[in-house]
């Protein structure tokens, strides 16, 4: 069979072809005589099968959306509360550009916003690097999430640093404030160098869908940054990531997001995928006014909202079956699917609302796929309550679900493979 997604993708790219609405970023020389009619997606699932459609060739600028990736190295290489020191999280609902700095701590708002990612540029790497390392620390970050070497294109760096007073006044007024405690135009020059690489939507989409799959590239495997810095990456990109439209495009599409005024425009969808788009015409946000579009359709075709969650499945407690007789009788809670908050708290509350009867207590794992930290923990309470209760606790458990089954104090389990091996044929009827 042909898997009929290239169909629709190529189908969406269709539906927004029309739209010539928008114009290309024009402070950027470089931009601004980039042909606008280009066109393409991407997708990328969490375990790296990438589609794409139009124009999947054409190579463009980064921009802004080397802002998370270059966070989530600071956060990776100074530690969060080196960085959130220097850079705050709240959302601006300023322009991308604008001059603002909370008004306390003189922090950027946001590392989304310039005057955040001009300070994220200055955190990557170890303390004290010299700005060519940093640089080369930042290709090669930016390069890791992408799965191939990035190249800089020097035409648009040379065409942006020209001209770029205002960065130069956001890093000028950094300085001033002790953020970064650098040479303004070093700081500037680098950050610009970052926006001039060179990508196409293949490489964003697996750049975000290593966002998507914590933090590992699903088609090299290797790990760029660890789950926590990921989190508070994507998080970022959801209050953040698109400026001050970010309100309607959480609400409206609803996937961490980020845009580049090049065209470019990434999402991550946490556990599922990374999808990017590009096409040169902005909106007057600095969005691509296509992409965007793109976006919206592709939410409410396939369900993307992070909020859209899933009618709840089955229950966790799939359902309590007594074998055997007498002092071999033994009760087993079989339970299924993945055991996160919800899901364990419905087994303690089953074990609070019908005490087992039985002295003998198994709780079947077979038909469970996951459990999360949160329920691993209630798990081995529910557990050590038991024991404590008096009862004799085993796990079925034999693909081990549920590591390091360790109860704690006063608790005890026995593990086992089958059920059979807790009751005697014979005493089963
Ligand atoms: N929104 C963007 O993509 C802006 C990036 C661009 N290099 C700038 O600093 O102006």
């Amino acid at each position: 069979m042909r898997s009929p997604i290239p169909d629709y993708l190529a189908e969406a790219l269709r539906s927004v072809e029309a739209d010539q609405s928008g114009a290309t970023a024009d402070y950027i020389p470089e931009l601004a005589n980039a042909d606008p009619d280009r066109l393409a997606v991407a997708f990328c699932t969490e375990d790296g099968r990438r589609y794409s459609q139009g124009d999947c060739d054409a190579s463009f600028s980064i921009q802004s959306i080397s802002k998370p990736f270059v966070y989530a190295l600071a956060l990776a290489d100074r530690g969060f509360d080196e960085v959130l020191d220097k850079v705050g999280v709240e959302p601006s609902g300023d322009a991308f550009n604008e001059m603002s700095l909370e008004p306390i701590t003189g922090r950027p708002l946001n590392p989304m916003i310039n005057a955040g990612s001009i300070t994220a540029h200055t955190l990557a790497g170890p303390r004290g690097a010299a700005p060519h390392d940093r640089f080369d620390r930042i290709v090669d970050g930016l390069s890791a999430f992408a799965g191939r070497r990035l190249e800089m294109d020097e035409a648009v760096f040379e065409s942006e640093i020209r001209t770029a007073y205002r960065n130069r006044a956001l890093a000028n007024m950094l300085r001033a404030n002790d953020i970064i405690d650098e040479d303004p135009l070093v700081a500037v020059t680098g950050y610009t160098r970052q926006c001039s690489l060179a990508v196409t939507v293949d490489d964003l989409a697996l750049m975000a869908a290593t966002l998507a799959n914590r933090g590992v590239n699903p088609v090299t495997g290797a790990p760029v940054v660890p789950p926590a810095v990921v989190r508070q990456t994507l998080s970022v990109m959801a209050t953040c990531g698109m400026y001050d439209a970010a309100g309607d495009w959480m609400t409206r599409v609803g996937i961490p997001a980020k845009s580049g005024v090049a065209g470019g425009l990434i999402g991550a969808l946490p556990g599922q995928a990374g999808i990017a788009t590009f096409s040169p015409r902005l909106d007057r946000h600095g969005n691509s006014v296509r992409g965007v579009e793109l976006f919206r359709r592709f939410t409410s075709d396939m369900g993307m909202h992070l909020m859209d969650v899933p009618p709840a499945g089955p229950s966790v407690v799939r359902g309590r079956r007594v074998f055997g007789k007498g002092s071999h009788a033994v009760v087993v809670v079989s339970l299924q699917g993945d055991i996160r908050f919800a899901g364990a708290e419905r087994i303690l509350r089953e074990f609070e609302d019908d005490p087992p009867a039985q002295k003998r207590v198994a709780i079947s794992l077979l038909r469970v796929s996951t459990v999360g930290d949160v329920g691993r923990r209630m798990l081995l309470d529910a557990i050590r309550r038991l024991t404590l209760d008096g009862h004799d606790v085993y796990l079925i458990d034999p693909d081990r679900v549920l590591p390091d089954p360790d109860p704690g104090d006063g608790g005890r389990v026995t593990v086992v493979g089958r059920r059979e091996d807790l009751v005697p044929r014979e005493t089963i009827d």
